[in-house]
């Protein structure tokens, strides 16, 4: 491509949707999409879950197939580095050496497994990011393996619930005094803590790790309370980096992943950014600066950032929402609920629940709910809805059963 146009960098979820909103946003210039990693861009999800509990797991679920790129006139650049941005020749550098220029880029370079550095140098410990990843990780979950999970997040309860489903016995090794500590409140986090015991995964937390060491055909963890244990296997998951390298080579502003503006603009009116990779300021938190590391908001703002390289200039709005499948649990967070004073229940039949967060001056903020069956959806949904209009029900309505919470909406 000699013409500058539209250049994307990092081909996964949030850079594909961008690449097709350009073309429909009636965008006729050239468009690169340029990833690293050798597939079409596909979903990651499914590695951590259902994709996880077959036998060839697992299938490798593409955002779109190679003929509906060319058909958009989107031109696939795979396997393909950037490795530095040219801001004053407005191009990317690829690994080569290449230059692509550009009139508009997106990073879109998502993020990549926090790094452990007792298991550096470790055959058999392992990270979860991509399809290769997933695949090698799925070659070892054989029945009767001893798999040890180090960190209570989503990615290694979501592996030990695959590996569970596959016949290995499971130990997660969590160094705060609760699973999921981060981003869900500790009576969601109890319910799923429960899911795991009673299908007979191990849980520590509260134990922090002292050491890893390769033996013999697996690998020895040692814990700082003087106990260790023994695993064919070691899966490390302790959380995510953002893959903001290139932006702050470039000399953009970086503060926790790349940072823009409610536009998804970076320090460069020519380069936004989007996805994983960014924090943004949420208006609806009075402009409090996140990263999300959600697959419905590197949709959302793929499609926004390619309207804003268009010159649309439309603030990033959405609530920040997420889910999580464990066994036959869903889990599903709308909102940031530590924003919350106080919590209010809703049960839902079943077991399953729903937790409000009101703030102090009694806006709903949050939701989180958690259950077999789609009730906890459809409620999160709603509650969704209610935070983005800022609102603040009455707490005995949002408890009460009695209460259709659609009926809120109308208040
Ligand atoms: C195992 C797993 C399970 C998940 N489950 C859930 C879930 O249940 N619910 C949920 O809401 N979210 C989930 N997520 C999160 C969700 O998948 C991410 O939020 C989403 O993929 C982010 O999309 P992205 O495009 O911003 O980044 P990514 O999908 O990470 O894509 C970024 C791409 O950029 C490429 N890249 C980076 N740097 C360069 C460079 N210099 N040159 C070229 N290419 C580059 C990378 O190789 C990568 O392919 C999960 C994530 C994982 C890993």
């Amino acid at each position: 491509m000699r013409e500058p146009g539209a250049v994307i960098v990092g081909a996964g979820e949030c850079g594909a949707r961008a690449a097709f909103a350009l073309r429909e946003e009636g965008f006729s210039g050239p468009v690169a999409l340029i990833g690293a990693e050798r597939h079409l861009p596909y979903e990651r999800p499914p590695l951590s879950k259902d994709g996880m509990a077959v036998a060839d797991a697992p299938g490798m679920k593409t955002i779109a197939d190679a003929a509906r790129f060319e058909a958009a006139g989107i031109r696939l650049m795979l396997a393909t580095d950037v490795a530095a941005i040219d801001r004053h020749a407005r191009a990317v550098v690829l690994g080569s050496g290449d230059s692509i220029p550009y009139e508009t880029l997106l990073l879109s370079t998502g993020a990549r497994p926090r790094r452990l550095a007792f298991a550096e140098g470790s055959r058999h410990c392992l990270y979860l990011r991509t399809h290769d990843d997933a695949r090698a990780i799925a070659a070892r979950l054989q029945p009767d393996a001893r798999i040890a999970v180090v960190g209570g997040g989503f990615i290694g309860l979501e592996l030990a619930a695959a590996a569970r489903g596959r016949g290995c016995r499971v130990t997660v090794v969590e160094a705060l005094p609760r699973l999921l500590s981060r981003a869900v409140p500790a009576e969601i986090a109890a319910v799923i803590e429960n899911a795991h015991r009673a299908r007979g995964v191990e849980i520590c937390c509260g134990v922090s790790i002292a050491g890893i060491a390769d033996a013999g055909e697996g690998v020895e963890i040692r814990l700082a309370d003087g106990a260790s244990i023994a695993a064919d296997l070691c899966i490390v998951g302790i959380g995510a980096v953002p893959n903001a390298e290139l932006a702050a080579d470039a000399g953009l502003a970086v503060d926790n992943g790349i940072a823009v503006d409610r536009c998804l603009r970076t320090t460069d009116p020519a380069v936004f950014a989007a996805g994983d990779c960014c924090s943004f300021p949420l208006d609806v938190y009075g402009g409090r600066r996140v990263r999300l590391e959600a697959w419905r908001n590197a949709q959302e703002q793929g499609t926004l950032a390619a309207r804003n390289m268009l010159g649309a200039d439309e603030p990033h709005s959405a609530i920040p929402w997420f889910w999580s499948d464990q066994y036959d649990l869903t889990l599903q967070i709308a909102g940031l609920p530590d924003e919350g004073a106080h919590v209010v229940r809703r049960d839902l039949g079943g077991d399953a629940f729903i937790l409000f967060h009101l703030a102090a001056d009694g806006r709903l903020v949050a939701a989180g709910g958690i259950g077999v069956g789609n009730a906890v959806a459809r409620d999160v949904r709603v509650a969704e809805m209610l935070i983005g209009r800022r609102a603040s029900p009455a707490p005995e309505q949002l408890a009460s059963s009695d209460t259709k919470l659609k009926s809120l909406l109308a208040a």
